[in-house]
């Protein structure tokens, strides 16, 4: 194992794409809301800047290692498609601070939640030069959060606000939505919860997964395996709730008129690379491990062995830059409507 960051080989991802292609007239931005799983750079500027974003109109300088180890999915969209990126995602990030709260030391603060920090900046953006040419019909606005809502350091460990639950977060996402669609967004992709029982950090040591770690530091004083259990139980629910709960919203509720909503099942795409590795990652392919192994501070790190493009995993919770290639790549076919991982929903 080296000790060295190896710079990964998201050049040779992104070359698989074309570098400056003109956007699509019905594709001209994309924004995004989340956490680190679509993060490229934002929570950088937080933590440099005393746990303040930006000034409205300013979106912080894209990182080319985020937590993906190289690039994260949305830059491979806007490197593929030409769109401009307005990323308000948060590694660290939950749905909302009032129902799950996470401490981010280093900055002496919380860290920003959707509800609470990116749709406020992004309405004070709405207002600036940025958004002169967004309308409705060339603008796609996408939302993943639940990882840190689920987590060991959330309603895994019953760490949540009192009161408040999964269905709790479920109705976040819906407030998301309602935001986007009053501030006149229509098109809409939700991307469901990971199948985290798979990543290092919730799989049980004795099956290939992490012992303590910087995610979840004292891990190995739990029964694991009904951990793993439980959040496959989360994860799993949850996306039965998105599933039933678009239709329901956009389609009896008339919650959100004019809308289009993809639901693009995450899930499933990770659990197929999961189970046929080969046709994804470079041999020797690994699924269980990761490539990036730090200590319970998440520092002294090593990385490997092997090459990063072979692993699905970049670190104990994290997809690999190869893996959000794919994500990427997959995104562009629910937007444009021929997913196998895509649901469809608009009022006909
Ligand atoms: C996908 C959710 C996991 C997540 O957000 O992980 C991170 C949380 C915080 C940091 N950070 O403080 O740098 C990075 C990743």
């Amino acid at each position: 194992m080296r000790s060295i960051l190896v710079i990964p080989s998201f050049v040779a991802v992104l070359n698989a794409f074309s570098l400056f292609p003109k956007p699509h007239d019905d594709f001209k931005y994309l924004i995004t809301f989340g956490d680190s799983y679509t993060d490229n750079g934002r929570l950088g500027y937080y933590g440099s800047h005393q746990a303040h974003g930006p000034p409205p109109g300013v979106m912080p300088p894209e990182a080319n290692v985020t937590a993906s180890g190289g690039l994260q999915w949305p830059q491979y969209v806007e490197a593929s498609t030409g769109a401009t990126l307005y990323d308000y995602a948060i590694a660290g990030a939950t749905c909302d601070n009032n129902n799950v709260e996470r401490w981010a030391a280093f900055m002496n603060a919380n860290y920003p939640s959707i509800i609470t920090d990116e749709i406020p900046s992004f309405k004070a953006d709405r207002k600036t030069k940025l958004y002169r040419g967004v309308t409705s019909a060339n603008t796609v606005y996408a939302l993943w959060i639940g990882t840190n809502d689920l987590s060991y350091t959330g309603i895994l460990s019953d760490s949540q606000v009192k009161g408040t639950n999964i269905t709790t977060y479920i109705d976040c996402l819906w407030n998301v939505f309602d935001a986007i669609h009053a501030a006149g967004g229509r098109r809409f992709v939700i991307l469901n919860n990971n199948a985290l029982q798979l990543t290092g950090l919730y799989r049980p040591l004795s099956d290939g997964g992490a012992g303590d770690n910087q995610f979840w530091q004292n891990k190995t004083l739990y029964n694991q395996t009904e951990y793993a259990q439980k959040m496959l139980e989360y994860t799993t629910s949850s996306n039965t709730m998105i599933d039933y709960g678009v239709p329901f919203h956009l389609l009896v509720k008339n919650r959100w008129p004019g809308s289009k909503v993809a639901v693009y099942d995450i899930h499933s795409l990770i659990m197929d690379i999961y189970n046929q590795p080969s046709r994804y990652l470079e041999p020797p392919h690994n699924v269980v491990g990761y490539y990036k192994h730090c200590d319970v501070n998440g520092t002294n790190c090593l990385y490997g062995p092997g090459r990063l493009d072979s692993y699905l995993w970049y670190d104990e919770l994290h997809p690999s830059n190869i893996t959000a290639s794919y994500i990427a790549r997959e995104f562009l076919n629910v937007v444009s409507g021929r997913s196998k991982y895509g649901t469809y929903w608009e009022h006909w």
